[in-house]
């Protein structure tokens, strides 16, 4: 796993927005997967900048949502198919129908799992999947005790994550849904590239975790150490726990031409 500590959220976000430009501009049919929460929205914004100045387009791309809330209305601000609209999609150039989350409202939910899973493998695969990470070490909506394996399936959020989440829904706990349709670790895992941002001390536990502690169900994220090409971008507070940091940052200042996010 490669681990680049940075000195703050716009270095990471820059980071990994300009390699994301450079796969679109190779491959501009590229199947991006998006992320939402606080995180990732730095890179957001970088690649509406780019699409601005006319470095990238995005019309010939996909996108693939890691996960949806169970149950919220359609017009629900926090609904994630919502939220990936507003911080990015609406910004830039994608064709209608390119943009695709899982489907929280489905009559059958079991099902819409598995389906959402043939969407992602009859696009190509992901090519480049933009992770954050919850305080108790989830990707996506993935809790601890998750399957390694399993694909988009209905997760039921832990009491942690609820509480972490009541920001979005004006900090009452009892109006975020206790259930989410979330990619598993099986599909995160089929995703060509990962790359995971984390910013901040709250992130520091899970961080360390998933870099240098055992494998384990119960922090699901450290299930990235089994994946060919996975990065960590993270700025001092989330590396503050990492024993060693130090070896990381050489190893990133000390990186060879071909060396990027
Ligand atoms: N389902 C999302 C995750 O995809 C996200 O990575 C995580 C961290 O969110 P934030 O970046 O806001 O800390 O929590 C949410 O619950």
């Amino acid at each position: 796993m490669r681990v680049i500590v940075q000195p703050d959220g716009d270095s990471i976000a820059s980071l990994v927005a300009e390699s994301i430009v450079r796969l679109v501009n190779d491959k501009p049919n590229a199947v991006l997967g998006f992320a939402t929460g606080s995180s990732p929205l730095g890179i957001y914004r970088e690649l509406i900048k780019a699409y601005q100045e006319g470095k990238v387009s995005f019309k010939d791309a996909w996108g693939f949502q890691l996960d949806e809330y169970v149950g919220l209305p359609a017009d629900h601000p926090e609904l994630y198919r919502n939220v990936i609209r507003t911080v990015i999609e609406s910004h830039v150039d994608f064709s209608e129908g390119r943009v695709h989350a899982p489907n929280g409202t489905a009559d059958d939910l079991q099902a819409a799992g598995p389906a959402y899973d043939t969407m992602i493998e009859d696009a190509g695969g992901v090519d480049f999947q933009i992770l954050g990470i919850g305080t108790d070490g989830h990707i996506a909506f993935n809790e601890p005790g998750s399957s390694f394996s399993q694909g988009t399936h209905v997760e039921t959020l832990t009491p942690q994550t609820r509480e972490d989440n009541a920001r979005f829904f004006d900090g009452d706990i009892s109006r975020v849904p206790t259930h989410t349709l979330t990619q598993g670790l099986g599909t995160i895992m089929k995703a060509k590239k990962l790359v995971l941002v984390a910013e901040g001390e709250g992130k520091a536990e899970a961080i360390a975790q998933l870099i240098e502690g055992p494998v384990s169900a119960h922090w699901p994220a450290t299930i990235m150490q089994h994946h060919a090409d996975a990065t960590v971008l993270i700025d001092e507070a989330a590396a503050s726990k990492l024993e060693m940091k130090d070896y990381y940052r050489f190893a990133w200042e000390n990186r060879l031409p071909w060396q990027s996010v």
